[in-house]
């Protein structure tokens, strides 16, 4: 098979610039394009030189109905409003459209959703394997363990951030719920200040903080009587997020229309 030709959305970003030093390593994959917002002072530039590397020829662009004609996907690490201009011109071309972006909306969500009978959509808040294994864990602890254990989960990242609470935290509380048998929005809180009144039974806590060059930090905590059980992930560097989501197109490229996760592609689905 030849390689997949793919396209970084968000080129001049963190994780656009790892997702290139991560396509240029790997073989079977190869860059085709580079995106950066209309406008912005990084179009025309060399998207390898952009990510630390040696020229690639790879020019910064904002035109993704151009730069997509001739490509099978895109990694796309940007913002909500970006994501969504892309997914229908990723679903017109039918070309994979892997989607880390966090922050989205429901409605977002419901537009994403509404392309994936034509579209290939892989989509998750983490692209990282031992984040997803801990999603499958926490929601058998959940199933385990009754209302006596409270459930909390506290994620720390860098101060450039600029959602909260992290879509991997959503999805460890999404488990936490299903894990429950109960529905997440209605039973979350997220950040208590002033006179709260006692913690109700039942509820999953959301705690956000920010600072300095934090990576990705995220902890599950079930507190009981007289004991806690808290499970967690570090993430080291965000490199591993670019080989996930590599990991994640090369998967995908063939694949029927649909939308899916990365428990689909890590084959944890079920666990
Ligand atoms: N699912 C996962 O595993 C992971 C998800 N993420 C998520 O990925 C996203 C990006 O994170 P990060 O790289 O740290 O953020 P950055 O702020 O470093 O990068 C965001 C990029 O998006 C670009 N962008 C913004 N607006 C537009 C637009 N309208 N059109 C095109 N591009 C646009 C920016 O370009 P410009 O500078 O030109 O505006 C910038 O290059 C976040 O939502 C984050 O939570 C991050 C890590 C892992
Ligand atoms: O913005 C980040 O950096 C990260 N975002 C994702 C999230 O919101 O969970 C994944 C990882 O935590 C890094």
């Amino acid at each position: 098979m030849s390689d997949m030709r793919l396209i970084v959305a968000g080129a001049g970003g963190r994780m656009g610039r790892a997702l290139t030093r991560a396509i240029a390593e790997r073989q079977g994959a190869v860059l085709v394009g580079a995106l950066a917002t209309p406008g912005s002072e990084l179009l025309g530039q060399d998207a390898g030189v952009l990510a630390g590397l040696p020229a690639n020829g790879v020019k910064v662009s904002a035109d993704l109905w151009a730069v997509s004609k001739e490509a099978d996907g895109i990694l796309d690490f940007t913002v909500p409003a970006a994501t969504i201009a892309n997914v229908a011109i990723a679903a017109e071309r039918g070309i994979v459209h892997v989607i880390g972006t966090t922050g989205l909306s429901d409605s977002d969500d419901a537009v994403i959703k509404s392309v994936t009978n034509r579209a290939i959509v892989v989509k998750s808040g983490s692209m990282s394997l031992g984040v997803n294994l801990l999603v499958a864990v926490v929601r058998r602890v959940a199933k385990a363990l009754d209302e006596n254990f409270d459930i909390e989960i506290v994620e720390t990242h860098h101060r450039r951030k600029v959602d909260a609470p992290s879509g991997t935290a959503l999805m460890l509380g999404q488990a936490a719920a299903e894990g429950r048998g109960v529905s997440l929005i209605d039973h979350s809180v997220r950040g208590r200040d002033g006179i709260t009144g006692p913690r109700k039974s039942g509820h999953i806590g959301f705690a956000s903080l920010r600072g300095g060059t934090v990576t990705s930090d995220h902890q599950v905590m079930f507190a009981g009587p007289f004991e806690r059980l808290t499970l967690s992930h570090q993430a080291e560097d965000r490199i591993l997020f670019a080989y996930g989501a590599l990991k994640a197109a090369l998967w995908a490229h063939g694949k029927k229309p649909g939308l899916y996760s990365m428990s689909d592609v890590l084959g944890l689905a079920g666990m």
